[in-house]
């Protein structure tokens, strides 16, 4: 997508600020969010106070929860991690490299989904791409996405709208659809409990 890139990069405030500009009303215009998301600039400086791992799976870090109509989070996704194949109930979803690389792969969505009783069926694999640094991807359908380096971490940028606190995971084999609540890792950069306890706790 040759989204416009402005001549001078946001800082990640501006970003967030110009992103509550744009969701000011109930309208918004989701090409010009993807310009604002593709047009900031990675900077570890801005955003490392978010980037929080856990050893096992990937974490979600909730950035702003932009006056209710968005909330933007970085996700932190150690060597391998990857997601279950979901979907976005129904929100516009931008996801954006901040460092490292994301592998995504987007499915059909089952037919009948909403049909409890139907046989089952193998989700069928659209396509699969890989998105690289300060680059964009858009999607309000099923995919996956995974770090695929077994060596470097990968953080992203995630926008979604209208926020959502659950959405659906498909089983790849039966297209059987489940309902996930999604949670934050941590909120506005805040440390954890446990962080602080590792903090406290002598070397
Ligand atoms: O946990 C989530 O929000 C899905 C990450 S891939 S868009
Ligand atoms: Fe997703």
């Amino acid at each position: 997508k040759n989204v416009r890139q402005r001549e001078v990069s946001l800082t990640l405030r501006e970003l967030v600020d110009a992103l509550h500009e744009a969701f000011k009303t109930d309208y918004v215009n989701i090409d010009d969010v993807q310009d604002l998301m593709a047009s900031y600039k990675s900077n570890p400086l801005e955003w490392k106070k978010y980037a929080k791992f856990d050893r096992y799976r990937y974490t979600r870090n909730l950035v702003d929860e932009g006056n209710g109509r968005f909330n933007l989070m970085v996700l932190c996704w150690g060597e391998g991690h990857g997601s279950a194949i979901h979907d976005h109930a129904n929100a516009h979803c931008v996801m954006k490299i901040l460092q490292g690389e994301l592998c995504e792969t987007r499915y059909a969505w089952p037919k009948k989904h909403n049909d409890e009783t139907k046989e089952p069926e193998e989700l069928q694999e659209l396509e699969r791409n890989t998105i690289g640094l300060n680059e964009i991807c858009y999607i309000n359908g099923l995919h996956r996405v995974e770090n695929p380096s077994t060596a470097n971490p990968a953080i992203s940028l995630h926008l979604y709208s209208p926020p959502f606190s659950s959405c659906s995971v498909f089983n790849k084999q039966t297209g059987q659809r489940t309902s996930c609540k999604v949670t934050f890792w941590s909120k506005y950069g805040e440390k954890r409990n446990r962080e602080i306890q590792d903090a406290r706790c002598p070397e």
